[in-house]
């Protein structure tokens, strides 16, 4: 079964106030959620994030990764703009789940990549599934989006799926030295756009 729209509420936050639609998803039973701020009637490209879950950056404050600061960007962009949409996606840990997140920190701790983590976790690189993307996308009447992603894969996932990228506008966070062998590994074996500092 397809994912589906459940409920919407207001969602004041500290960047003024969106608008919090939910979808859940019956065949992995996950359940997701888009922020979106202004109106979308006219047709004009979205500014549009599609940002998944990292609970130990986006909630713990993790330095391990560029994942809060990308979010808090986001959504401060999305503000300034007054007019976009922040899909937030529960696929933690680039798709592995959040415990095997923790056993692939704790091979890199002992020289891994994040990459060879995952292989040596019995998983692929990256097992993210955007094809969820495209009821959502359906439900808010989003054909055309202006992509905050330095990810050259979500461009084209959402071309996959019938949506216009205009433009893909690099989302640029600092370094720290907790997470620069992290962000280089992303450039070299993930392909991501990235400029270090
Ligand atoms: N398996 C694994 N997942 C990680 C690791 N660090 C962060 N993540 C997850 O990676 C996801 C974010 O992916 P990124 O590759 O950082 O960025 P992206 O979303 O693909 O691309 P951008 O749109 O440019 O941010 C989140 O689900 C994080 O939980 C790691 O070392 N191993």
């Amino acid at each position: 079964m397809l994912v589906r729209f459940v409920a919407s509420s207001r969602l004041p936050t500290e960047w003024g106030d969106f608008l919090m639609h939910g979808f859940e998803d019956p065949a992995s039973n996950k359940e997701h959620v888009v922020l979106t701020m202004g109106d979308f009637d006219n047709g004009e490209p979205v500014l549009s994030r599609i940002h998944s879950e990292c609970l130990t950056g986006d909630a713990l404050f993790s330095l391990r990764c560029d994942c809060g600061n990308q979010l808090r960007t986001a959504l401060q962009a999305i503000a300034e703009e007054g007019r976009g949409a922040l899909f937030y996606l529960r696929q933690e840990g680039r798709g592995i789940g959040l415990l095997n997140k923790i056993k692939a920190y704790r091979l890199q701790d002992a020289g891994a990549d994040t990459v060879e983590a995952n292989e040596r976790l019995g998983f692929g690189a990256d097992m993210r599934d955007y094809s969820l993307l495209g009821p959502m996308f359906a439900h808010l009447g989003i054909t055309s989006v202006d992509l905050m992603t330095n990810n050259p894969r979500k461009v084209m996932a959402l071309s996959d799926l019938g949506i216009e990228v205009r433009q893909r506008l690099p989302i640029e966070t600092s370094s720290n030295p907790h997470n620069e062998k992290y962000l280089r590994t992303k450039g070299a074996k993930l392909g991501h756009m990235f400029r270090a500092d």
